[in-house]
């Protein structure tokens, strides 16, 4: 292609949503666009070091790899130049005129227009190139791909209002420079010492240096003295490399922005350097926040690998179980070798054990928090509690460790608040109690008023409100806690034997020989419909509530397979009825066979309404209802 060759292409949408957006709400941290391309222009660096370690071909001689930052005050520009992999008119096109990232239309649905709120929610999108905007009105970027011929670079530019245009340029020297025309009132940052500030205070752990151009006055130096070589502004070390005394917590919160384009500061990080059978460092970071993407579990993932200070990959999805998919960070191996791909990494025996060593980190450090900072943890439960959640399915043999971690809404604790531990449920059991209780539902206000929960209220038994969507899934990987199994407190009879005193047994056995006809004659009025009857001691207030048989899928489960178009096998649903209710009291007594069938529909409904279920033919519950109250009203 030729100079001639220039086009204008139009941004895909979501980009100029979100240029217009984050202009708006981002303005009061200009700043941030130079963290934001410098951290580019290191990971371009890092590529091309990883690339060469194939072709040396591409360093093209020159294997010192910087960024240079320039200013020109007159003209208002400012301009950040990297040696790094550059980039090709293909690359141009898809990496800087659309957003790549799966799930950016729904990202964009929920941005309210409220500045506050959007600045944060930008944050945990990733700003990243197009941050340039907050402070130029034109930006030009020209690039050359490694290894291309110098004829085959280009020339981007945009004034950042829904297009770009693109031309192929000469350029001698492989990598990108971007150089930004500076908004009017914006030129205080082409200014060597901002700059300079603003790399020691956002970028000072770039491995690669970075190179500020002097103030005038300064480069001229005294007269007479040979000109000083230039030093690189930051340290220019790869930062997990150093030692932690050495570190303050800014500069592990500005390389978390860095690796993980996250705008919020982290939870917590963990920085640690094995050596002996294993020689590696790592340092993991928890975020306060949840990315907008959590929920996709194909969405990258947080851990960089490098291999002996060289950039390998991002995502190594190796080292760490997806429901720890929220961490973070760096793994810095000297075991492995420099040509390691994914495939290797699969199969090999160290990468094992790093990984075991990495998830105990994890959840060593989780129980840290929720021990000493139970504050930050909750924030941290809140966040990301139900990834965490998909632990004990995948981690069995961590799966005690995992549930320790886990934070429930009980019945004795205040309001919707998940904060109790299960060490904390197992330590106040009542005397006698061998299982730990739950109930899954909807939402907090549904489970909490269920009739199953009326016997335990009265017995002041606590019950874990579970409401969750994965959460009947979680507990059935989880089996037990200590040693205590867990049971759904509307799966199978109540158990009396761990539960009630003597008198209560007698109490039952005796209610259910005084009301064999009751049940036979509702067994009959209910054919079909339910498998059985039987009466019960677990309900107080409520004249009915529906069972499942120990070993079906809950109401709530079944109900949410079925939406999602699963045919689920008919459960053993039985219907426990009160006998000391005065509706079961009057239906004892209803001599009328037509209207104790009515009766008995109704309370069976109204169990299933209770319990969260759609009826059948609600329209006949209705009708049978009507025709009750107008015999009422005669
Ligand atoms: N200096 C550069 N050299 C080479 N490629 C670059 C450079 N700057 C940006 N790119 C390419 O453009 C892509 C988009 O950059 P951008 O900063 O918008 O997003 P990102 O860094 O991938 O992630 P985030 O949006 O979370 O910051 C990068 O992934 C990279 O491929």
């Amino acid at each position: 292609m030729n100079a001639a060759s220039k086009e204008t292409l139009g941004f895909k949408t979501e980009v100029k949503q979100l240029l217009h957006l984050m202009i708006h709400s981002l303005y009061s941290n200009k700043e941030i666009f130079l963290r934001e391309l410098v951290s580019n222009a290191s990971d371009a660096c890092d590529k091309l070091r990883f690339e060469a370690l194939q072709n040396d071909a591409l360093l093209e001689g020159g294997a010192d790899l910087k960024i240079d930052i320039h200013f020109d005050k007159d003209a208002r520009t400012v301009t950040i130049e990297d040696n790094g992999i550059g980039m090709t008119r293909d690359d141009v096109i898809n990496h800087l005129g659309t957003i790549a990232k799966s799930g950016t239309a729904e990202f964009l649905g929920k941005l309210s227009g409220d500045q506050k709120k959007d600045s944060q929610l930008i944050g945990q999108f990733g700003v990243g190139f197009y941050s340039a905007f907050i402070v130029a009105d034109n930006v030009v970027v020209e690039t050359r791909r490694a290894g291309e011929d110098a004829a085959n670079a280009v020339r981007w530019e945009s004034a950042g209002e829904g297009e770009f245009s693109l031309e192929n340029i000469e350029k001698a020297e492989r990598g990108t420079r971007i150089v930004l025309h500076l908004k009017e009132g914006e030129e205080e940052f082409a200014d060597s010492f901002r700059l300079q500030s603003l790399i020691k205070k956002y970028s000072d752990h770039i491995a690669i240096p970075v190179f500020v151009q002097a103030d005038a006055e300064e480069a001229a130096g005294e007269e007479g003295e040979e000109a000083k070589a230039p030093e690189a502004v930051n340290q220019a070390k790869a930062m997990w490399t150093r030692s932690k005394s050495d570190l303050t917590d800014e500069d592990y919160t500005e390389f978390y922005k860095h690796i993980s384009h996250d705008w919020n500061a982290p939870l917590t990080w963990m920085h640690n350097r094995v050596e002996g059978k294993l020689d590696y460092t790592s340092l993991l970071y928890i975020p306060a926040k949840a990315p907008f993407d959590i929920w996709n579990r194909d969405a990258s993932r947080g851990l960089k690998l490098y291999v002996q200070r060289v950039f390998i990959m991002d995502d190594a999805e190796q080292f760490l179980p997806l429901y720890l998919r929220f961490v973070k960070g760096v793994l810095d191996s000297n075991d492995l070798s420099l040509n390691v791909s994914r495939e290797i990494l699969q199969q090999d025996k160290q990468v094992d054990s790093m990984r075991s060593a990495l998830v105990k980190r994890v959840l060593d450090t989780l129980e840290k928090t929720a021990k000493n900072e139970p504050e930050k943890y909750q924030s941290f439960w809140d966040q990301f509690g139900e990834v965490l959640k998909e632990g004990p399915a995948e981690d069995f043999a961590n799966r005690e460790k995992i549930a320790g971690l886990f934070r429930f809404a009980t019945t004795l604790s205040e309001g919707e608040t998940e904060n109790v531990g299960l060490a904390d449920y197992v330590a106040r059991m009542r005397e006698g109690q061998k299982k730990i209780y739950f109930i899954t539902g909807d939402n907090h206000a549904a489970v909490s008023t269920s009739p199953h929960l009326e016997y335990f209220k009265r017995k002041n038994i606590e019950v874990l409100l579970l409401t969750d969507r994965v959460d009947e899934w979680m507990v059935s990987h989880l089996a037990d806690f200590d040693g205590k199994v867990f049971q759904d407190v509307t799966k199978g009879e109540l158990d009396l034997d761990e539960l009630a005193d003597d008198t209560e047994k007698d109490q039952q056995k005796a209610l259910e020989d005084s009301h064999k006809d009751l049940v036979e004659r509702i067994e009959k009025a209910l054919e079909g419909e339910v498998k059985s009857v039987r009466v019960t001691s677990r309900l107080t207030d409520s004249p009915a509530c529906m069972v499942v048989g120990q070993y079906d899928m809950g109401g709530h489960l079944r109900r949410m397979m079925e939406a999602a178009g699963q045919k689920m096998p008919e459960p053993e649903i039985a219907l426990e009825v009160n006998p000391s209710h005065p509706l079961i009291e009057r239906l004892d007594q209803e001599q009328d066979e037509e209207r104790f069938v009515d009766l008995a529909r109704l309370i069976h409904a109204q169990a299933q309404l209770a319990e969260g279920s759609q009826l059948k033919q609600p329209a006949l519950y209705v009708a049978r209802l009507n025709k009750l109250l107008l015999d009422l009203m005669k």
